[in-house]
């Protein structure tokens, strides 16, 4: 054997693979929107998207194909990237009153100099495809989903489905979240510690101190805080379940495509018991159950919820 070869390594993780989860779901939904259409409603998912910016353009489109290809109407609004902050608040009217929209998102990130807290709080709630407005987060703090209908958030709840479908069982087990944000960190509890999944969780960020000893006690990683290769193979339990929410992007020197990297090292195959790829583990997930919220909503306004 040359010794410039790489040491034999082995995969040892069960692959929690997004594209099938995700194709379940829409398959689900498929039935879902046909029976809708039957009463004469045809669900409708809209977009906003301001500014040309490539990766939101693609990510958007995603989301358009997969609705159509499902047999939803797709709403596609677009503004310049100088739009004024009263043309896409006058927009968020538009589709609120929309009877044809059941529930759409505003592509994030918007343009610096518009107001984005103001204008997804403008967002008609029972709209909120993303499940991230301040009446639906509430919501979810309070627990009152069961008892009013509400979206929830979309990544945490793909997270969770991966596992779900994958036979992966939550309950007991001791999850540790990487990263604070508002699309999984700060959402993601509330829903692993409700008590039909009754998991318990630990939230790490940037302050802190030695994140290793943190993962190393984890049976579930959730990792989102959009730090490459932040969870590494030495701080990973043999056995553990890890999930890469993490999308970095790098331009590349040569001026060739970007390339993405997730928060999760690729050695961590070796040692995980169940690991989520990236690309094709989350990201599906995130699209499928945007999907999700607006039929949804489209069931609730025919009452078939
Ligand atoms: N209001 C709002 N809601 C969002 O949900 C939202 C947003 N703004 N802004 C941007 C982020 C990003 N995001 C992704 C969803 C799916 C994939 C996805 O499916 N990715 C594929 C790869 C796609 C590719 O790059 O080829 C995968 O992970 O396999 C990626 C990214 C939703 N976002």
């Amino acid at each position: 054997m040359s010794e410039t070869m790489a040491p034999q390594t082995e995969n040892r993780a069960v692959v929690l693979d997004g594209r099938a989860a995700a194709a379940e779901i829409k398959a689900e939904l498929e039935e879902r929107v046909a029976a809708l259409k039957a009463k004469g409603i045809t669900p409708g998912i809209a977009t906003v998207l301001v500014g040309g910016d490539p990766a939101s353009q693609l990510y958007v489109g995603m989301k358009h194909k997969q609705s159509k290809a499902i047999g939803m109407n797709s709403i596609q609004k677009e503004l310049p990237a100088d739009a004024t902050q009263a043309e896409v608040e006058a927009l968020i009217d538009e589709l609120n009153a929309d009877p044809g929209c059941h529930g759409y998102i505003v592509q994030l990130p918007l343009p610096k100099h518009l107001d984005t807290d103001a204008i997804l709080e403008r967002i008609d709630p029972a709209k909120d495809a993303d499940g991230l407005h301040p009446t639906n987060l509430g919501r979810l703090v309070l627990n009152v989903n069961g008892k009013i209908d509400t979206p929830l958030p979309c990544t945490p709840r793909g997270v969770i489905e991966l596992l779900v479908r994958n036979g992966y069982d939550l309950k007991g087990k001791h999850v540790v979240v990487v990263g604070r944000g508002v699309t999984i960190g700060r959402p993601i509890p509330l829903l692993l510690t409700r008590r039909e999944i009754n998991a318990t969780v630990t939230i790490t960020h940037t302050g802190t101190e030695d994140l290793g000893r943190h993962l190393r006690e984890a049976d579930v990683i959730v990792a989102g805080a959009g730090v490459k290769h932040i969870v590494k193979a030495e701080d990973v339990k043999p056995g553990a379940a890890v999930l890469d929410v993490g999308v970095t992007r790098e331009d590349d020197p040569e001026g060739g495509k970007p390339k993405v990297f997730g928060d999760v090292h690729p050695d961590v195959a070796q040692v995980a018991g169940y690991l989520s790829p990236n690309p094709g583990g989350v990201g599906p997930m995130t699209v499928a159950l945007l999907m999700t919220n607006v039929v949804e909503a489209a069931e609730r306004t025919a009452g078939l919820a």
